[in-house]
């Protein structure tokens, strides 16, 4: 990969010095505050023009992420001469990638970049693509050809990022050139950089904007918000997007619950301007009116659709429109999930303003990477069985070494009765679930990680967005009842283009799921046992349209893979939304490409209708 020749503005000498080093951490986190200086500003003269505290208008499709016409030296390369630049403020920035290695070059021509980053790019090349929505910039097909700037870029290299995933290469332009977005891509496919990259990219090149001072000077005013349903994840999302805004002068901060709120304060305090939180933790800060969002350019959504479910919605509807953040149409507004049915859909696009939906893969459905089993196995036999697997796992792997496996069940009690007996029975096991307290729940994590307890058993509250190393094996010792929360809980296997295995304890508790799960796994090209077929194709056991899946809802299509815009009468008249699709007309819309009518086109039946 070719770095750009341009380079990025923030990351180039700053005219300002650098502020005095920061209060030990319990001084008065103020003076920290009070030399933060935004990251869009750190590069002005005093000759600049005045701030505005209004949120500056949206940007042109085409402008964000380019250099501003008109304003000259914003990219101001290196050269230049003379003395050495002035110590940066980040300079002193930790390492999130805790090392000092200098950044890895540029990759040359014909470089193994699978054995580099372990991702199997040859296993998205064929993955189908659809767009809808007026107007969709062209997607690209490495980093290079989109400027995100030298600072960034550096981070992509020291991420050992090669080449953009099908979702990035797609996502990044649209959300560079300014547009609202939705988009659908399976499990592991690199999401969370397709949101980051431009909303860093954007702050760091942005129009200068003075954040007001509302409410007093300890309110923060963050230019991002990134909401995730989970705690963890927003830790995840945190680690992540540090990583790559290290040494860009973005700074990010998160904020969740179950953790003291003192520390969260005062990192915010020290200026923030992506803001990475879960929807109750920021309604409190909110609140207490120690962050104020007037300032909000990009709003992100990750796992929208669980952010938009009957959970969320209220808080995460009360965060968006009824708090101070700018409306949709003049802030930008990204929202990310592998599942997206109809009815969350259609409820999303309150959110939304002339935006482009993307769909990568054979959306809401799961990833060929992950080998799916089902086993039909009564309730009073689900622990033996799970002990022969645990065995067979054991007896099979390098000297005897579990390898690391994920156990879902469906209850808090269920989760700690099933750990403790594995644990009695000499299979090292540890859990989360919504009852552990958070240090319980990140010490159970950082435990199964290490591999020191290879066995996790949790509730959904693991299903969604994390991203652990080599996890190998993911069981569904309960299936959940919902057919999308299965795609993410075996999504915690099979990622960045690895393979991995799921298997599912099926028992007479599950009739309602025999459909979905069935068709999930034709879809997936997975061998459907002619038991599980038989049971789906009874009327009451889901082969009459039960089992509580949200799919169907208004989507009319299969999996939600479809902009549900296509179904509703505006769309497609007049060419109104436009869209494409890089997989032919049988990619979505024939009907045979997926079986028995597949994703239904427009105006096809589908079997969730
Ligand atoms: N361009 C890339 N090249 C190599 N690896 C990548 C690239 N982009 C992302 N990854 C890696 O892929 C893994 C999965 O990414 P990520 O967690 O963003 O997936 P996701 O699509 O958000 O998944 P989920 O739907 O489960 O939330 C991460 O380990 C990430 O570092």
């Amino acid at each position: 990969m070719a770095a750009p020749s341009m380079t990025s503005w923030a990351d180039v000498a700053d005219a300002e010095p650098a502020p005095a080093p920061a209060p030990a951490s319990d001084g008065p986190a103020r003076s920290d505050r009070s030399s933060y200086v935004p990251p869009h500003l750190r590069n002005r003269s005093s000759a600049a023009p005045p701030a505005s505290s209004a949120p500056p208008p949206r940007a042109a499709p085409g402008l964000l992420g380019r250099p501003a016409p008109g304003v000259p030296g914003r990219f101001v390369g290196g050269g230049g001469g003379g003395a050495a630049p002035p110590p940066r403020r980040w300079d002193r920035e930790p390492n999130p990638f805790g090392n000092d290695e200098p950044v890895p070059a540029a990759e040359p021509e014909g470089f193994d970049e699978h054995q580099n980053t372990g991702i199997n790019f040859d296993a998205y090349e064929d993955i189908p693509v659809e767009t809808s929505g007026r107007e969709v910039p062209p997607a690209v097909s490495t980093f290079a050809e989109i400027d995100l700037g030298a600072a960034l870029n550096d981070n992509i290299r020291r991420c050992k990022y090669v080449r953009p995933t099908p979702v990035q290469r797609h996502a990044i332009p649209i959300s560079l050139a300014g547009r609202d977005l939705m988009a659908c891509a399976q499990t592991g496919s690199g999401k969370t950089a397709a949101f980051c990259f431009p909303i860093i990219s954007g702050i760091m090149r942005g129009p200068p904007v003075q954040r007001p001072q509302r409410g007093g000077s300890r309110t923060a005013c963050p230019l991002a918000l990134i909401l995730s349903p989970t705690r963890e994840l927003s830790m995840q999302i945190h680690e992540e997007a540090r990583k790559f805004s290290y040494q860009t002068g973005v700074r990010v901060v998160v904020a969740y619950g179950g953790a003291p709120i003192t520390q969260q304060l005062r990192d915010l305090e020290r200026g923030v301007d992506i803001l990475v939180a879960t929807p109750g933790r920021l309604v409190d800060l909110l609140e207490r009116a120690r962050v104020s969002l007037q300032s909000i350019r990009y709003l992100a959504l990750d796992e929208a659709d669980r952010m938009l479910d009957m959970g969320f919605e209220p808080q995460v509807r009360r965060i968006v429109e009824q708090m101070d953040m700018p409306p949709r149409g003049v802030r930008q507004t990204l929202l990310f999930s592998a599942t997206f049915p109809g009815e969350i859909q259609r409820m999303a696009s309150d959110f939304l303003e002339n935006y482009i939906f993307l769909a990568v893969g054979r959306v809401g459905s799961s990833t060929e990477l992950i080998a799916q089993r089902v086993e039909f196995v009564h309730e009073a036999d689900k622990r033996s069985h799970l002990m022969d697997l645990l065995h067979a796992q054991r007896d099979s792997a390098d000297h005897g070494k579990q390898a690391l496996t994920l156990v879902f069940v469906e209850t808090k009690r269920g989760a700690d009765s099933l750990e403790n007996w594995l644990c009695t029975n000499g299979f090292p096991a540890t859990s989360i679930h919504g009852d552990r307290n958070q240090q319980e729940r990140e010490y159970a994590l950082r435990s199964f990680k290490s591999g020191q307890t290879p066995i996790l058993v949790a509730t959904d509250v693991a299903a969604r967005g994390l991203d652990i190393p080599h996890v190998a094996h993911v069981v569904n010792f309960d299936l959940p009842n919902d057919i999308d929360d299965y795609v993410h809980r075996i999504g915690r296997t099979g990622r960045a283009g690895k393979s991995g295995l799921a298997t599912a304890f099926f028992s007479d508790n599950n009739a309602s799921m025999a459909k979905s799960l069935a068709d999930l796994m034709q879809e997936s090209n997975q061998e459907v046992p002619a038991w599980l077929t038989r049971y789906a194709a009874r009327p009451s056991y889901g082969g009459g349209g039960g089992g509580r899946n949200r799919r169907g809802g208004g989507g009319g299509s299969r999996f939600g893979g479809r902009d549900f815009r296509r179904e509703s009468s505006s769309f497609g008249k007049g060419g109104d939304y436009g869209g494409g699709s890089n997989g032919g007309a049988g990619s979505y819309g024939g009907s045979s490409s997926y079986g028995g009518g597949g994703y239904g086109g427009a105006g096809a039946p589908s079997a969730w209708d």
